[in-house]
């Protein structure tokens, strides 16, 4: 049974991907698995999760044993928890925790589920992580926020913009020394911003170029003296993963990293300004 990968970085080490049936969420799964680690992927559409579950089955050959799939809506207090348990029954534990799962709104539409899954999810998943990982320094074990380069720009997107700052703030905080000096938290607390990220679109030229204009506008509207020099590169998931693997290897807690552009993932810094 194909259950290590050959070189394994993960393997020991177990997953929990939130919004993992598709996009994002599930090239994270994939790239756990495909180093060794068991993952449990939590999505709130049973049909998309168990798509996932199938695929990642012929991918990795008889891997079932490392793959558990969880219906779960994250914005319901009571089933996220209930996946963490389920979890650990499994698995015997949990290291590696993903809160990925969002929505994309434009203005103020879903501004209620933009609040509740952007934002709440993410902090009871936060708060979940360091509840269920075991408290030791080990450098594999690490809470990521998916938060957006939205979230440290000026964009137009009231509600979507400012959940992922919330998520970006709520991470520096939590992961901060002084938090984790204060509460004997040994466990990271990580977020990465991806730039516009999206598969199947390399065949698909009017589309991307489509999109990559929107988000353009998107872009100079949001900024009192738009930067001529910006320019948003639509890439796909393998870039998020060879970001989320860089951060796991060399990210501190309270770091926020970028993601964007197809380029390897850097560190955002931020200066007192006022
Ligand atoms: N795709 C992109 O360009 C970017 C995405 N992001 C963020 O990355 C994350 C993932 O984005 P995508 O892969 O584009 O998303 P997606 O829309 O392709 O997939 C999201 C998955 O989450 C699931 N989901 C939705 N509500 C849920 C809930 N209440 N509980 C559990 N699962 C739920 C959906 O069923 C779906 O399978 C989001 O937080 C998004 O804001 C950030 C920057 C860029
Ligand atoms: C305009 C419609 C975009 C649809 C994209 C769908 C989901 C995207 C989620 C994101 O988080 C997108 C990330 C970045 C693109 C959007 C705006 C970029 C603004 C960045 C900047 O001001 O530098």
């Amino acid at each position: 049974m194909n259950t290590q990968s050959p070189n394994g970085e993960f393997a020991g080490s177990v997953g929990l991907v939130t919004g993992a049936g598709r996009g994002i969420g599930f090239a994270i799964v994939d790239e756990l698995l495909k180093y060794g680690a068991c993952v449990s992927l939590l999505d709130i559409s049973e049909e998309t999760g168990n798509k996932a579950i199938s695929e990642l089955e012929i991918k990795y050959k008889s891997s079932s044993s490392r793959l558990l799939f969880i219906k779960c809506d994250v914005t319901n207090k009571i089933e996220f928890e209930d996946a963490f348990k389920k979890t650990i029954e499994k698995f015997g534990k949990i290291n590696i925790v993903v809160n990925n799962a969002g929505i994309m709104t434009k203005y103020i539409t879903s501004w209620e589920l933009a609040i509740d899954l952007n934002y709440k999810a993410v902090v009871h998943g936060t708060i979940l992580g360091l509840k269920y990982i075991e408290n030791k320094i080990d450098r594999n074990s690490a809470v990521i926020n998916v938060a957006s380069i939205v979230g440290l720009s000026n964009s137009i997107l009231p509600m979507y913009q400012s959940t992922k700052r919330a998520v970006i703030e709520f991470t520096k905080s939590i992961g901060c020394l002084f938090n984790t000096k204060a509460h004997e938290n040994n466990v990271r607390v990580m977020a990465i911003c991806p730039g516009p990220t999206f598969d199947g679109l390399d065949n698909n030229i009017d589309e991307k170029n489509s999109l990559e204009h929107e988000i353009q506008e998107l872009i100079t509207s949001g900024e009192e003296t738009p930067n001529p020099n910006r320019v948003i590169i639509i890439q796909n998931s393998d870039y998020y993963k060879a970001a989320f693997l860089h951060v796991m290897k060399n990210g501190q807690s309270g770091d926020i990293w970028i993601a964007e552009n197809k380029e390897p993932a850097r560190l955002t810094h931020f200066y007192t300004q006022y």
